[in-house]
């Protein structure tokens, strides 16, 4: 057997949320039999990451038609090869769990960064093909899922984590996963933005309880916080990026780098239209995704 956690401990508290009490929330899966795991092991310890830890695995997927990221994590020094999804996609599961398969992984958790407009979320159909799945989102998104967090919050996955920080502002429950601080955890960090932070560009703020305001917060003080190294892979790209950097964003992000007022002059005067599949995800992503592919459900 082996032993999957979330812990629930305080980081540094941000003026904007409470410091939370300590709770750890732990839960048990049998561990994987495979022989294919063991032989991929040495084979993946390396040239796997952008961030360098002999631990980690990191693969970024796409899919094209709502420009979405998921992001896989894996330890592959744990002997089970514990794994998460960041954000998965309908529409791309199938990709994602034939991967997550080759590689020998023990997909532990499909995760939302938020309660997405423009796609509907993988992880309903995740939970329904692979059993034992954890669903994760915030609680402030108010979505239902196996687990809800909060700020501060970490997620385990071997002996690598992430740590949960409240990044409102795109939505209000948008939350920005971070790798751990630690020598055993990858060097640089790798922060998943979800739609608060995009390469050169940020999350809308016009719908699903956004606020220009929060947003400009949020970043600076959550993510622009972070060691100017810091990965950043956000939720979407429209325009073929695919990473930047803290140091990067700060010096170069066209609408943070200014001033409260004028990002929030800009945030009013995107004229964006409304994302194509909006009344169909919304729905389905605050009950964590359709069960069945769209137009099969009831
Ligand atoms: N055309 C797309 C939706 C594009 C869009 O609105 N993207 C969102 C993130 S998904 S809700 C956004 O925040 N964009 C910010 C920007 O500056 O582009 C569709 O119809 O799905």
């Amino acid at each position: 057997m082996i032993r999957f956690h979330l812990l629930r401990s305080s980081i540094p508290p941000s003026n904007l949320f409470n410091p939370l009490s300590a709770k750890t929330l732990a839960f048990s899966l049998p561990s994987i039999s495979g022989t294919s795991a063991t032989n991929l092991r040495s084979q993946m310890g390396c040239c796997t990451s952008s961030s360098q830890s002999s631990r980690l695995l990191f693969r970024q997927l796409f899919e094209k038609e709502s420009s979405t990221y998921t992001y896989l994590l894996a330890d592959v020094a744990h002997p089970d090869k514990p794994a998460l999804l960041v954000d998965p996609v309908d529409k791309t599961v199938d990709r994602d769990l034939s991967l997550v398969k080759d590689l020998g992984l023990k997909l532990i958790y499909a995760i939302n960064t938020h309660c997405h407009a423009d796609h509907v979320t993988g992880t309903g159909l995740i939970k329904g093909k692979v059993p034992g799945v954890k669903s994760i989102i915030s609680k402030a998104s108010n979505s239902k899922a196996d687990l809800l967090v909060e700020h501060g919050d970490k997620i385990y996955f071997g002996d690598l984590f992430l740590e949960v920080r409240a990044t409102p502002g795109h939505t209000l429950g948008c939350v920005t996963y971070v790798t751990g601080d630690g020598p055993d955890q990858p060097h640089p960090r790798m922060a998943f933005t979800g739609d608060a932070l995009l390469v050169r560009g940020c999350g809308r703020t016009d719908f699903q309880g956004g606020s220009s305001s929060q947003l400009y917060d949020s970043v600076h003080s959550q993510i622009f916080t972070l060691p100017g190294d810091t990965l950043v892979y956000p939720a979407h790209d429209y325009k073929g990026h695919t990473v930047s950097t803290v140091r990067e964003e700060k010096l170069y992000n066209p609408r943070l780098t200014k001033d409260e007022d004028t990002f929030k002059n800009i945030m009013e005067n995107l004229n964006l239209s409304y994302p194509k599949m909006m009344d169909i995800a919304v729905p389905a992503n605050m009950v964590c995704g359709l069960q069945e592919p769209i137009g099969k459900a009831a």
